[in-house]
């Protein structure tokens, strides 16, 4: 049977049939005109992934390329129902919430002594260690914690099995390309297989797969193993972040109806078709944006500081949303209860 439409192809289909979510092509064009400024600056740059984010590994090596997988295996869903109710992680004097709360966890893990980068621990963890590795400052733990160990034993089962413990084996044998590596680690590892169906086709978003891929592009500094000759064919990653923010920027619209739903809070399920659309039309617009900016570099002759692509335009949006948290509180983001993202 063929393979489900990949991530990008997906997405345009998905925009060119959407009903209730729409790309505006006045706000990508602002939204382009707003990233020409950064182009050559730290933020749209490979090198931010370590300067801009402290929780980040600082070096290059065997033990950052596997701290980078079991984040990234565990990169999802960390939104609760009340905002002001929710899991924090404490950790070297600063607090934590959302993504960063999973990467204060892990660090404040390793300096405990506890090894959950590594396979031979993970793959047999129990679901007491990783409620303690894992646990909050507040009484809301982190969710889906019974779902975050069944996928740490199954990982970790598999990584030993078939790359001698350690996702550097698995970098190698894609033998620097980024859609290879994606692709392995798909066929390989069950809880990143993102696929669903959009008006009778199979489609793709591998959320997990293509930020892990970015992420080790990242933590490898583009260099040796992680010198991905294609990185540029991995889209923005499908998340419940990046929608908001292109909403609040002007470059995605939803319909009335689909509005009243997600300020009312209401859940949308995994492969729903407004799920869908909300994801598909992100990835699409975040592709028209790149197409956009690379326009405009092109006409302006402005400098940049390497090459632009949607992993860094991505990276760039995530930490803009995560900065104007309060300016975008009247957008609401949709709650998909998930393994995927
Ligand atoms: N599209 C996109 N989604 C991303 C990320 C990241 C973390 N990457 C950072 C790490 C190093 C790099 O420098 C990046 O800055 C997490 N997520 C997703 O967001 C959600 C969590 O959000 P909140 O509840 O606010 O923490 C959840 O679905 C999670 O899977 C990204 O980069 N892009």
């Amino acid at each position: 049977m063929d393979g489900p439409l990949t991530p990008r192809e997906s997405a345009k289909f998905i925009a060119e049939n959407s009903r209730d979510v729409f790309i505006d092509g006045g706000g990508v064009r602002r939204v382009a005109e707003l990233l020409l400024a950064k182009v050559s600056g730290p933020e749209l740059h490979l090198g931010g992934w370590k300067a801009l984010h402290e929780l980040n590994p600082r070096a290059a090596d065997e033990a950052a390329v596997n701290w980078v997988f079991v984040t990234d295996t565990l990169n999802f869903s960390f939104w609760s129902e009340r905002d002001e109710r929710k899991c924090l992680v404490g950790y070297r004097g600063k607090t934590y919430s959302g993504y960063w709360s999973l990467c204060a966890a892990v660090n404040r893990a390793l300096d405990e002594g506890i090894p959950i980068t590594s396979a031979s621990y993970y793959a047999t963890v129990t679901l007491d260690q990783v409620q303690h590795v894992l646990r909050s400052d507040t009484d809301v733990p982190m969710p889906l914690i019974e779902e975050r160990h069944r996928i740490l034993n199954e990982t970790g089962k598999i990584m030993l099995e078939k790359f001698e413990g350690s996702f550097l084996n698995c970098v190698r044998k894609s033998e620097k390309s980024a859609q290879k590596l994606m692709h392995l680690v798909v066929k390989s590892f069950p809880s990143y297989r993102d696929v669903t169906q959009f008006e009778g086709k199979r489609i793709s978003f591998y959320k997990r797969a293509q930020i892990l891929v970015a992420d080790t592009w990242s933590v490898l500094e583009g260099k040796g193993d992680g010198c991905f000759k294609d990185i540029s064919s991995i889209t923005m990653f499908a998340d419940y972040r990046l929608p908001q923010v292109l909403v609040h920027l002007g470059a995605l619209n939803y319909s009335k109806e689909l509005l009243e739903k997600l300020l009312k809070g209401e859940m949308l399920s995994y492969g729903d078709r407004q799920e869908v659309e909300i994801r598909g039309c992100s990835l699409w617009c975040v592709e028209l944006i790149r197409d956009c900016l690379l326009e405009l570099i092109e006409k302006k002759g402005e400098k940049t500081s390497g090459e632009i692509n949607s992993v860094l335009l991505d990276y760039y949006l995530w930490d803009y949303a995560r900065d104007h948290r309060e300016d975008m509180k009247g957008i609401p983001f949709h709650h998909t209860r998930c393994i995927y993202y």
